[in-house]
């Protein structure tokens, strides 16, 4: 290309570039150890049973009969995604062979949080399976919009036997998540195209016996299926099966069962066992080593800590980060390590004006910092004051005040906290 603005040196300068020559000493297929990355049926582990019970419910779809619908639930990390996307992907691959047109569609309803943009995701799914060229708008329209390109008289889904959509974390859904799931059974029932839908809905929070959880619940007519979570020699076996990412001879013994017995400490998460050797490796790259050791699974084991709080965190409500924040603040500027909820509140409002022109009661903020504890982001207790006094609440933070206080905020935010705290001499 003569104007191309972005040059491509030629094959003999590129000879001597140190970008030509794959670095390749610790990882050699990376992407294994992705958490998106859907494993083959003999590197999935001790999961026989769930994959059985899922593949109940898909497998009439692949042979053009009407397949079911079915709930996945179970802490983070125990395979729920993994199974619904193995099972589906392996019921589309049948189906081919039977001639049947099954389509799947999977919505992450943590990053697809409300109704139009969960039914927007589902319909440009559908569309990229049948037909690309379909037209559907990108914004400006509601959900019964894109409800409508998928069933209405020339929807796309005339060209389907079946659908089989998975919604992951579908109690992240802002909305009644329950409207969602009747709009596609009802539409299914009142024949509006022809085409069966399978919904496979998934849940973290196991205690779903909240108002709108229970309404979900009950839009399946099997009991939910559960996801126990791993025990440390089951997560060494995932490990294990996927260590073929790294290059021969990097891990050194001890490394699998080590970051298999750190991930299951808490509860048995696959997730973190794989994020865990993830970073072990990347540690090991970072410092040119040509090893991965026991050291840098226990650092990685820490970093992964920090990430889970970071990310727990920034997904808190902004009143309660505000509240964090101030309990952070003053751990760091004071000598002693707890406080009391008037002292953490003479703070928050401070930091809550600033960043959002208004705070809310001693009470709300109370009830804010209490949630905190339950993360393990704070730990909160009752102190004697003296029995004239009465016992009162304070709450300490358990991780590194710097990292939390710039959690909480957004970064133009950060300074100007600090600087009008400062002014007020809060600290
Ligand atoms: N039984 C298993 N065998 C092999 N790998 C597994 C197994 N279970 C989970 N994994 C891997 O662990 C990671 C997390 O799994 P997955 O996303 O399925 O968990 P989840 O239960 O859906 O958790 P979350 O709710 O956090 O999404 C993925 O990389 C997945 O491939």
């Amino acid at each position: 290309m003569p104007n191309d603005p972005i040059p491509t040196p030629s094959i003999e300068d590129l000879e001597d570039d140190p970008m030509s020559t794959e670095d390749n000493s610790i990882f050699r297929r990376r992407e294994l150890l992705r958490p998106q990355h859907v494993p083959q049926k003999d590197r999935i582990v001790g999961r026989d049973g769930e994959i059985e019970t899922v593949e109940t419910l898909l497998k009439p779809a692949a042979f053009g009969d009407p397949p079911e619908s079915g709930f996945l639930f179970g802490k983070t990390g125990t395979g729920k995604s993994l199974v619904a996307k193995h099972v589906t992907g392996r019921a589309r691959g049948v189906a081919q062979i039977q001639n049947v047109d099954l389509v799947a569609a999977y919505v992450d309803c943590d990053q697809y949080n409300t109704e139009t943009r969960a039914a927007r995701k589902m319909a440009f799914e559908v569309r990229d399976a049948i037909d690309p060229e379909y037209y559907i708008p990108q914004e400006g329209v509601g959900a019964s919009r894109y409800y409508d390109t998928l069933w209405n008289a020339d929807g796309l889904l005339n060209e389907a036997d079946s659908l089989v959509v998975i919604l992951d974390e579908i109690d992240k859904l802002e909305m009644d998540a329950a409207e969602i799931l009747s709009k596609l059974s009802r539409s299914e029932e009142a024949g509006k195209t022809g085409c069966y839908i399978s919904v496979v809905a998934i849940s973290n929070k196991t205690d779903y016996t909240d108002a709108p959880d229970e309404r979900v619940a009950s839009s399946f007519q099997d009991d939910p299926i559960v996801f126990p979570p791993y025990d440390a020699n089951q997560l060494e076996a995932i490990l294990e099966r996927r260590s073929d990412a790294f290059v021969d001879g990097v891990l050194e013994t001890g490394v699998l069962p080590l970051a298999a017995a750190l991930a299951a400490r808490d509860h048995g998460d696959a997730r973190r066992a794989l994020d865990i050797l993830r970073t072990a490796g990347k540690l090991a790259e970072r410092d040119s080593s040509e090893s991965v050791t026991e050291e840098r699974v226990r650092a990685a084991d820490e970093y992964s800590d920090i990430n889970r709080s970071v990310q727990v965190i920034r997904n808190g409500t902004p009143h309660s980060r505000y509240a964090l924040f101030a309990l952070s603040y003053l751990t760091k500027s004071k000598l002693t390590d707890s406080f009391s909820t008037g002292e953490v509140y003479d703070v928050y409002r401070v930091v809550a004006d600033v960043t959002a022109g208004e705070s809310l009661s001693h009470q709300r903020v109370l009830d804010l910092l209490k949630k905190w504890t339950l993360p393990e982001i704070t730990e909160s207790r009752h102190t004697g004051g003296g029995k004239a006094e009465g016992s009162y609440r304070v709450h300490r933070l358990l991780h590194d005040p710097d990292i939390v206080m710039s959690s909480c905020l957004e970064d133009d935010e950060l300074q100007t906290v600090l600087d009008t705290l400062s002014k007020h001499q809060l600290s």
